[in-house]
């Protein structure tokens, strides 16, 4: 019977494969038409138009005649790239057509409809019924959420209920069947057994197939403003986000583009690891973009701006500074969104006074001082808001400077320059006079009037960079503005926010504006302030942001993405016991982001299964958070994860060089020597370096993630997996602090297949349980 189903089924292949050639053959013929098609419209485009600008009535004649060319060349080149998009989705179907079936009975009917599920839909010879749906299609999840038994999908236009008579796994490969399975529970654990037992990727891989129902429900959530994803570690957030962008640009074609969709991922690297598995499911990518580099493009030269994984050094080893206490007090402190509130009240006083502008300099000297566009400013009615105030002050100013250009072309130093333009210069100059002057009465030819043509244009050149300064509100000085912030000592911002240790804070933050460092975390304050008074400069073309690892983020700056962002839906993935940064240590979890929207419009959905290390792995790591028996090890058997003493560094380096080369003969794909910080790293990473060729350091500037040996600091590994982990130096000394604990415990979850643990002297004491075991 099997072996009848099996053939059955391989006839079913046979056919597909017969037809996607069929199709293939015929596609690339039309596309390859169509690309000369397009070439030859392009070499002859000017040919094809009939120009004429005689008068108005041939003009419009020929604006016409162009704009019907251009239409037909766009259409064209739709229609290439709809072939082309094609094409490359039946290459794919020729690999693997299709991986999974259902049967189903519709409620009220008697037939049996047979429904095959692939990465893309595909018509029969008729072109009127499926033998492909496309895994996005409102039918196809049933086959991830139901069992055999009853079962509902819903379309956009109602629930559909009926029965599923069977359900049925294929893995297909160049068009054979090389196995299948019938299934009882929601998705087989024998496919996903065979696909998680396999070595690791320096690329994530598309989940298609084996999508979970608790994954399904994130991918295809569409009623939620945000989307909140707590799962522990390895339950496949990452995946289903990037699922989920795949699925609403299948939802929404047609009306949401890939641009549209924004991902914030933890560090630049984790970009190149994630960024093939939109393609592969025939997609465009998202953007991907960090905080960091965000903050970046806003802040530009203003200041020497800290990123989050210089913070991180500092927090994880500075312990010795005297600021230190004060330091972790001003990130925590600055993080929350009270602290937005003392910057609104700040902002607020500076409707009635204190605002800060620059003089506007020209050639060393004050054109407009700062005074004159404070009393300007103030002039103005106090019913306007700030940002408005500084749109008026900005036209008073451009009208300012086109009065005081005209009052320096009188000066000496543009008759200097004009002697110093150099033919060709004057010629151009010259030419663009002449151009302009032939519609005028006059005739060209005063040579007075030509050298104030000249002077005019030399100004106005100089100019330019002013007037752009000024539309771009350079006057207003926001740096010094932010330092005022913590200049007073006893401000009215701060009235209902005192804290015991703000003098202490606000010591150590002037400190720093006054080194002209802004530390990452006052950059989002910074950015606030700055928005508050100019204007928000609002993203509202985005309408989906992702926000990966989001338990790294500070409630301000989700309060601030969100405006940032004001027509974006927000999916916000993470979890607790990967908080890492100082400003996570609040102890409240995601309840910053529970009031970030309405409760109507917020959604949770936890993961408790795991599926990126071995059950051995699972139960080893869980040992060392909070709650962690709550999580579920998919069952996937390998080896105990090892905890080895080493009397001396010699001996841990020989040791790890030892273990490496054990794994790379066993085969592992990628090995990484986890260390703390990235000072551990460059240490770790020259003392093993001769004894293990190829081996490279990660470091934050790294943005391709490859396979092989490397070393990486334990911040940088947060989204990314490898087949083994080999744990530097898990000492006492090293990991102590509670607050190091899930950091730690982040390292180790890295980990697919096997796990090492080294320790020098004392082993930490999140180890303590594990070692109770042994
Ligand atoms: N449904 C699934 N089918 C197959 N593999 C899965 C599935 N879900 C997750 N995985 C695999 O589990 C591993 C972990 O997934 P992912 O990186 O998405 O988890 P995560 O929750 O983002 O992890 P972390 O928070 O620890 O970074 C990946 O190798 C992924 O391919």
């Amino acid at each position: 019977m099997q072996d009848e189903q099996r053939m059955e089924e391989q006839k079913r292949v046979d056919r597909m494969m017969r037809l996607i050639r069929e199709q293939l053959g015929k596609l690339l013929q039309t596309s390859s038409g169509m690309r000369e098609d397009i070439v030859d419209i392009r070499k002859n485009f000017w040919d094809d138009v009939t120009l004429n600008f005689e008068d108005a009535a041939e003009s419009a004649e020929s604006a016409a005649s162009l704009k019907q060319q251009a239409e037909v060349l766009a259409e064209r080149e739709h229609s290439h790239r709809h072939a082309v998009q094609q094409v490359k989705l039946l290459r794919k179907l020729e690999q693997t057509p299709y991986f999974g079936r259902v049967d189903f009975i519709e409620e009220g009917t008697s037939e049996e409809e047979q429904i095959y599920l692939g990465i893309g839909s595909m018509l029969d010879e008729s072109g009127s019924n499926y033998l492909v749906y496309d895994w996005r299609a409102p039918v196809s999840s049933l086959y991830y959420d139901y069992s055999p038994g009853p079962a509902k999908y819903v379309t956009p236009s109602g629930s559909i209920t009926g029965e599923m008579t069977l359900k049925r796994q294929y893995v297909i490969r160049r068009g054979q069947i090389i196995s299948m399975f019938d299934t009882g529970v929601t998705i087989g654990d024998e496919l996903l057994q065979e696909v998680l037992g396999k070595q690791s990727d320096a690329q994530m891989k598309s989940i298609v197939a084996t999508i979970q129902r608790e994954q399904n429900q994130i991918i295809r959530n569409e009623r939620a403003r945000l989307l909140i994803v707590q799962g522990a570690a390895g339950s496949g957030k990452t995946s289903a986000a990037l699922q989920r962008v795949a699925y609403l640009l299948y939802r929404y074609r047609g009306s949401l583009q890939a641009d549209q969709i924004v991902l914030f991922s933890p560090n630049p690297m984790f970009n190149s690891y994630v960024a093939t598995v939109l393609p592969e499911l025939g997609e465009q990518n998202m953007q991907q973009t960090t905080y960091q580099q965000y903050l970046e493009h806003r802040i530009g030269q203003s200041f020497a701006l800290e990123d989050p994984f210089a913070q991180m050094e500092y927090t994880l080893g500075s312990m010795d500074d005297p600021d230190y206490e004060t330091r972790i007090a001003s990130i925590r402190h600055k993080s929350g969104a009270s602290f937005m509130k003392v910057v609104e009240n700040y902002v607020e006083t500076l409707g009635e006074s204190g605002l800060l502008f620059k003089s506007i300099k020209f050639r060393g000297r004050k054109l407009i001082t700062a005074e004159a566009i404070e009393q300007h400013f103030y002039s103005l009615a106090r019913t306007y808001t700030i940002p408005n105030r500084l749109k008026m002050v900005a036209e008073w100013l451009l009208k300012e400077l086109t009065r005081l250009s005209k009052e320096e072309r009188k000066k000496q130093w543009v008759e200097d320059e004009m002697e110093l333009l150099d033919k060709e210069e004057y010629i151009h100059a010259f030419n663009e006079l002449r151009r302009k002057e032939r519609y005028t009465s006059d005739s060209f030819d005063d040579f007075g009037r030509e050298k104030d043509m000249l002077a005019t244009m030399i100004v106005q050149e100089r100019f330019k960079r002013l007037r752009s300064r000024v539309k771009k509100l350079r006057f207003v000085d926001t740096q010094t503005l932010y330092r005022r912030l913590y200049e007073k000592e006893q401000a009215s911002w701060f009235v209902e926010d005192r804290r015991s240790d703000w003098e202490a804070i606000r010591r150590l933050t002037l400190e720093q504006l006054n080194r002209g460092v802004l530390t990452y975390e006052d950059a989002t304050p910074y950015l606030y302030m700055k928005d508050l008074v100019e204007g928000f400069q609002m993203n509202t073309s985005v309408r989906h942001l992702f926000i990966d690892e989001a338990q790294d983020y500070s409630p301000f700056q989700f309060h601030y993405m969100k405006r940032v962002f004001p027509m974006a839906k927000m999916t916000a993935l993470g979890d607790l016991n990967q908080s890492i940064f100082a400003h996570a240590a609040l102890g409240n979890g995601f309840d910053p982001l529970g009031d970030l929207y309405s409760k109507d419009e917020t959604e949770t959905i936890v993961l408790t299964r795991s599926y990126r290390s071995t059950k051995q792995i699972v139960e080893f790591t869980s040992k060392m958070i909070e709650g962690g028996s709550r999580i579920v090890p998919f069952n996937r058997d390998g080896d105990e994860p090892t905890i080895t003493a080493a009397a001396d560094e010699d001996e841990l380096h020989a040791l790890i060089a030892g273990r490496i080369r054990l794994l790379q003969e066993e085969g592992a794909n990628s090995i990484a020597v986890i260390c703390k910080t990235a000072e551990e790293s460059r240490t770790a990473f020259e003392a093993l370096e001769a004894g293990c060729p190829g081996m490279r350091l990660i470091e934050k500037e790294t943005v391709t993630f490859e396979n092989g040996t490397v070393v990486i600091p334990s911040y940088l590994a947060k989204g990314v997996e490898f087949d083994a982990v080999i744990l530097y130096n898990a000492s006492s000394r090293v990991y102590k602090q509670e607050s190091e604990r899930k950091l730690f415990y982040t390292a180790c979850t890295r980990a697919m297949h096997e796990l090492h643990v080294y320790y020098l002297s004392e082993p930490t004491p999140f180890l303590s349980q594990a070692l109770a075991k042994k």
